[in-house]
């Protein structure tokens, strides 16, 4: 119970800071406004107000970001300090008034105990409604007071646990526990994989380490950005807006099928393709598809030029080839080096044919030992190479073969022809060869995403007349930045009096023109994120990836091109793995790339289920698959499970009860893949789609769509039909039944 003394005293501290806030987005708004109007005649001054402008732009949405519960905490230390915790930093002239979660100072909030305090004697939770207090909750950290209790903040998390869902995750800064905490701060160096069972906050720990990891080492990783990969877009919306909510925007979320960049990878391929696709066995099938692409003629190749025939024998193409494929092991590469020595070949034929000396070994000439076979020098030999090259023949049988190759190319050929097949996968069975076909067009899937990256490396892009065209833009950027600084020598510099930022100095203090011509080349000020949205050779500062059971090796050899610093949080559970071919070890999966220099943590303890569900689940897997074992509940909700048969019409009424008695919160109806269709018509009320809105109250979904996710209330269809209607249902049902927040429904259908 709050004491009315204590809740007048923390609202006056929170009004305070609220007070504070107001003040600095105010100056922030004043600045912003007074920057926007500044002229700035010299280009200097241009560039210097875009970067203010797009700081304080930036740091009033980040005020508006934390209004709703700015403040949630509170430590009382042993030394009589006394700290308030919250989203940010807050300070008043003097003093904090409010310490970042992510601050050093603030960790015992989250890990303190009354065995080991920290210095603590008093840890306050402080829950606001707008900026008003309407609840403290304190715990003494003192061993008389001790109890077995492992929970930090009970009633503020059982409080969140049981909140009503909106479709959209919420951050969990308020009440993170100590396990989580430690990964959450963790050193960023190295992979570290967070593995734990369903519920056990593994996606809310992945984001609020981004968060930390920013705001602790903000040097190194803004620069590059941080990465978070997620399953689909479905799962990206639903976690959308945690980092926003701690002010964080330096994230860039993708699914796997977004890391091409100029791909959209939406196309739907049944399970068995994708798997063939992710199998590490493809790198050979790429290398095997290039090489093929790399010709010499089996019977003479005929080129008409200027009306006589050239011939390009197998002999005549071996050599060149062989030298082209060891100058660079890259197709695009290493062509330039194909190309010069066909045109040699073929010059030379040429040669041969207008400028034999027909004299050279005649015994009665003169000079003997000063002729060759052939009058043409070297220049007119050059001017033969030009020429041949500038021939369309010529053109178009170098392109037979060794064509340029784009990997979009490159693949789709090889999936078009049975002949390219049988050639590039020897080792996959005909069956398999044939689950790979399809005519072009129709788009990609996700699955082709590794594969194309692939390509790419395998391809190389032959960028000389982009570096080239590159070269001059960075002279001319130079040179512009050079006039910058000539203009600015003489101009003053001008304060922004900004608390922590004090002043922006004459940019000629501080820079020189290759470094503004650098900066300028950011003038769009796009974050890391955008930027490496864009860039496929993009590295990342650190790259979290969740539900990461699901990644096939394909998949895990494009993450590790993007971060080979190797500074990564890989979080997922193998027991809720739907894919086919899934690793049953994370050290399987990261051997290849890091040998086992890897740590691993375990999260035990799951938030979102109640004791009465994870029970039932665990009765109901005993028997399909007794090495799955659910993690702890952390509360019961004193509501059972219920199990039901009947009719369509019998689970149409079912539900719309479920719905009837869900108040503000979510459902969903998770149904067997196959059974999808069927049970859109029957059940209309129920939102549905390759990636259904989940704001929306009831939501129909497959398997694989709800990986990730959670609702109120769940109904799951057809439970044999999941266990035995893949390889892997024992997982999928898994999955299924460890959704709910607050009740579960089991219904199955009798056949009609
Ligand atoms: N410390 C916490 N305080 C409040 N809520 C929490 C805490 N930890 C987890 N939760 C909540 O528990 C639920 C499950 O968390 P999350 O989705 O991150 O689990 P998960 O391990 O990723 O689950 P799954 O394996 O099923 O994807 C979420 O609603 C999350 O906000």
């Amino acid at each position: 119970m709050s004491s009315l003394s204590s809740l007048a005293e923390e609202q006056s501290h929170l009004s305070a800071i609220y007070g504070r806030l107001d003040e600095l987005r105010a100056e922030t708004r004043e600045r912003l406004a007074e920057t926007r109007l500044r002229a700035g005649g010299a280009v200097e001054g241009l560039f210097q107000r875009d970067v203010a402008v797009h700081r304080y732009a930036e740091r009033l949405a980040q005020y508006d970001a934390v209004e709703q519960g700015l403040c949630f905490g509170r430590l009382d230390r042993r030394d009589g300090e006394r700290l308030h915790i919250g989203r940010i930093g807050i300070h008043d002239t003097d003093h904090p008034l409010l310490v970042d979660w992510r601050a050093p100072a603030a960790r015992p909030f989250y890990v303190a105990t009354a065995i080991t305090p920290y210095g603590v004697t008093l840890r306050r939770h402080i829950r606001t409604r707008d900026r008003t207090v309407v609840e403290l909750d304190d715990e003494l950290l003192d061993l008389d007071a001790a109890t077995d209790h492992t929970l930090v903040g009970e009633a503020a998390l059982l409080s969140a646990l049981t909140a009503n869902r909106t479709g959209r995750m919420r951050d969990i800064v308020e009440t993170i526990q100590a396990e989580q905490d430690r990964v959450i701060r963790a050193e960023p160096g190295g992979v570290l994989v967070v593995q734990g069972g369903p519920g056990t906050g593994k996606t809310a720990v992945a984001l609020h380490r981004a968060a930390y990891l920013l705001y602790t080492y903000r040097e190194q990783l803004s620069a590059r950005g941080v990465l978070i990969v997620g399953p689909n877009t479905t799962f990206l919306r639903y976690i959308s807006q945690v980092l926003p909510s701690l002010a964080e925007t330096g994230v860039m979320l993708a699914t796997l099928g977004d890391l091409h960049p100029g791909t959209v990878a939406r196309r739907a391929e049944p399970p068995a393709v994708a798997e063939i696709k992710g199998r590490a066995a493809m790198v050979d099938v790429l290398a095997a598809a290039v090489r093929d692409r790399q010709r010499i003629p089996a019977e003479p190749l005929e080129i008409e030029v200027d009306r006589h025939v050239l011939r390009l024998t197998a002999e005549d193409c071996e050599p060149v080839r062989r030298r082209a494929r060891a100058a660079d092991p890259r197709h695009n590469l290493a062509r330039p080096v194909f190309v010069a020595g066909l045109l040699d070949v073929l010059a030379a034929q040429v040669a041969e044919r207008i400028g034999a000396d027909p004299f050279w070994d005649d015994p009665l000439g003169e000079n003997d030992a000063l002729s060759s076979p052939n009058v043409l020098d070297e220049t007119d030999l050059a001017d033969l190479r030009g020429d041949l090259a500038a021939n369309a023949s010529v053109q178009a049988a170098i392109d037979a073969l060794w064509p340029v190759l784009t990997p979009l190319r490159l693949l789709t050929d090889l999936y078009a022809a049975a002949a390219a097949l049988d050639s590039a996968a020897p080792l996959f069975s005909p069956a398999e060869r044939e689950l790979l076909r399809r005519a072009p067009g129709g788009g990609w899937s996700p699955a082709d995403v590794p594969l194309l990256d692939e390509a790419a490396e395998l391809l190389g892009e032959d960028d000389r007349a982009t570096r080239a065209a590159q070269a001059r833009e960075q002279s001319r950027r130079l040179a512009y930045a050079q006039g910058v600084l000539d203009i600015t020598a003489g101009s003053k510099s001008y304060e922004l009096e900004d608390d922590d930022e004090a002043a922006i100095p004459n940019i000629a203090d501080i820079m020189e023109a290759d470094m503004l011509a650098e900066r300028l080349d950011e003038r769009e000020f796009r974050s890391a994120a955008d930027r490496a949205a864009a860039d496929r050779d993009w590295v990342f500062g650190h790259v979290i990836v969740d539900e990461a059971q699901e990644l096939s090796p394909m998949a895990w050899r494009l993450l590790m091109r993007r971060c080979p610093s190797r500074s990564m949080t890989v979080v997922g559970d193998l027991a809720q793995t739907g894919a086919l071919g899934a690793p049953a070890t994370w050290a399987e999966v990261l051997a290849p790339y890091v040998a086992d220099r890897w740590r691993l943590a375990e999260l035990t303890v799951s938030y979102r289920t109640p004791a009465e569900i994870m029970d039932y689940t665990e009765r109901v897997l005993a028997t399909a698959d007794p090495a799955i074992v659910p993690p702890r509940p952390v509360r019961s909700s004193g509501v059972d499970p219920w199990e039901a048969t009947g009719s369509l019409s019998d689970l149409v009424a079912r539900v719309s009860d479920e719905i009837g008695s869900l108040g503000t919160g979510r459902l969903a109806v998770i149904v067997p893949a196959g059974l999808r269709t069927a049970l859109a018509a029957a059940l209309p009320a129920l939102t549905t789609g390759a990636s259904p809105d989940l704001e929306e109250r009831a939501v129909l979904l497959t398997v694989a769509q709800a990986k990730g996710l959670e609702f109120d209330t769940v109904v799951v269809v057809d439970p044999a039909e999941i266990l035995t209607g893949s390889p892997r249902g024992a997982n999928d049902l898994y999955v299924a039944l460890t959704r709910p927040t607050q009740r579960l429904g089991v219904f199955t259908l009798l056949a009609a």
